[in-house]
């Protein structure tokens, strides 16, 4: 779901997805989709419901996005046959139709029943991108796929370094409240698996998670993606389409890269902070739902905030509470788990069994600074899977130079990676309380003030009070 990102334009993939499109079109009519493709989606064709099960069992609970172009080929027979993989709880069905189909009562009712959302073939790229991208993250909501591989604290979030441990306690004792929270953090830190894991161990577990990329959907949807719209708000607005809020009702609307969000929603979303209703497009009735707000963004949102680009009480409305996701190079022997994780994760993509790492590998894991973190490991580990010739994965198979990458740390690296981590764990048992931080590490306030400020654990030099502290 929030699972692309746009930058300068472009869509960058995260990690590949699977789409099964589903079509029995004659020549002229089948999609090439060629540009989900290089979207990084994983494309497989199906021409009927016996192929899509095949694929479906090849790989249990793993979750897949599926486009069923219905325009033409398939009878109502054929449709009836579908039943079990339209059910199929790691599956998000989108249909594609001809505007005329949508009269076809069978038609509307396998939509009304089975799809998370419809469209109108042909239609840009783009736009079938944003739809299959939320029937994915549907799809995975619902597969129940989680990686239990992790020695670590917070399900499957893998890794117990103490970065990771502090950050656990913080999202344990951040999903007893109610209370807003924010997630700061470089990209691909693992944002999005700290805010399902909010969620999970807050009382509304049992409720929906429902996350969207506030910076993948074009600027114009955003509006109607998260509040819905009625019918007849707009040209082609034929019914009347749920939002996120409402379909987080009861539970967690996790809102990534928030900064992107346009000025409009930001007004809404404040009125929803505010009041906790808000409007359909084109509706005027005040909908009441019971959502908590997770948001995160790898941006520096107080320098939108600085710069006009992000309204300035919308952003206090947000970070009520604040978890700041550690990076992979501050993370240890994490990265040796999740390179573990990855290879065993994806060790069937290969042509021949991998036994594991070589020496050269496992010194180049530590000496790369991996600024696309998590991600990056992960998308690095599964190419060298697919591309080692080995039994072991090398250095050169994750393409990572070496130890000349990054030389190793110096002694004041280290004794400065302890003091900010003696200083953040502090922090976190004093409830952000300077005086008793300073007390517990034998330390004068000033000290405390100044090291807080050379390691980037406050927010500006000159701001001197207790209310800058960001952990709680
Ligand atoms: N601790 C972890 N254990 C296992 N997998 C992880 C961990 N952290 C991140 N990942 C994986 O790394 C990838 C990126 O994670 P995620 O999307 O949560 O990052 P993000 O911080 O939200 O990124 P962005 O800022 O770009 O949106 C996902 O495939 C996720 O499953």
């Amino acid at each position: 779901m929030a699972n692309d990102e746009v930058h300068g334009g472009t869509v960058q993939c995260k990690d590949a997805r699977d789409l099964i499109y589903v079509t029995r079109g004659g020549a002229g009519r089948v999609l090439s989709l060629g540009g989900l493709q290089r979207m990084g989606w994983a494309l497989r064709r199906a021409p009927d419901a016996r192929q899509v099960m095949k694929l479906l069992q090849s790989r249990p609970g793993h979750p897949y996005a599926a486009l069923l172009d219905l325009r033409e080929g398939f009878s109502e027979h054929d449709l009836a046959e579908f039943g079990d993989a339209l059910s199929a709880g790691n599956i998000g069905w989108v249909a594609g139709v001809d505007a005329g189909q949508l009269s076809d009562e069978p038609v509307r009712r396998l939509i009304r029943d089975y799809c998370y959302d419809y469209v109108t073939l042909p239609c840009p790229e783009g736009v079938l991108n944003t739809v299959i991208g939320h029937a994915h993250g549907m799809a995975r909501l619902g597969s129940g796929r989680v990686d239990r591989v992790s020695s670590a604290g917070s399900d499957d979030m893998i890794g117990d370094s103490p970065a990771m441990q502090a950050l656990n306690r913080t999202l344990r004792k951040a999903a007893l409240t109610e209370a807003p929270v924010f997630i700061a953090g470089e990209t691909g830190t693992g944002k999005e698996l700290a805010a399902m894991a909010v969620h999970r161990h807050s009382h509304r577990h049992a409720h929906p998670f429902v996350a969207i990329n506030c910076g993948a959907i074009p600027h114009e949807l955003v509006q109607s993606e998260l509040f819905g719209y009625e019918r007849g708000a707009f040209t082609g607005a034929q019914q009347r389409k749920l939002g996120r809020f409402e379909m987080a009702n009861g539970g967690t609307l996790f809102l990534d890269e928030i900064g992107d969000l346009p000025l409009e929603s930001q007004a809404s979303l404040l009125r929803f902070l505010q009041q906790g209703s808000f409007e359909r497009l084109g509706g005027h009735e005040q909908i009441r739902v019971d959502v908590r707000i997770i948001s995160a963004t790898h941006h520096d949102l107080e320098h939108a905030v600085d710069e006009g680009r992000f309204r300035a009480d919308l952003y206090h409305r947000l970070c009520v509470l604040r978890l700041q996701q550690p990076p992979l190079r501050d993370r240890g022997a994490d990265i040796d788990k999740l390179a573990d994780h990855a290879l065993k994760r994806y060790s069937d993509e290969g042509q021949h069994a991998l036994k594991g790492f070589a020496p050269c590998a496992r010194q180049a894991l530590h000496s790369h600074p991996w600024p696309g973190n998590v991600r990056e490991l992960i998308n690095r580990v599964r190419q060298a899977v697919v591309m080692a010739e080995g039994r072991l994965i090398t250095a050169e198979d994750l393409h990572i130079d070496g130890p000349a990458s990054r030389p190793p740390p110096t002694l004041e690296d280290i004794r400065d990676a302890a003091t900010r981590c003696a200083i953040e764990q502090a922090l976190q048992r004093n409830r952000g309380r300077l005086i008793d931080t300073a007390r517990e590490l034998a330390i004068s306030r000033v000290t405390l003030y100044r090291l807080m400020g050379r390691h980037g654990l406050r927010e500006s030099e000159s701001d001197g009070n207790d209310r800058s502290v960001r952990i709680f």
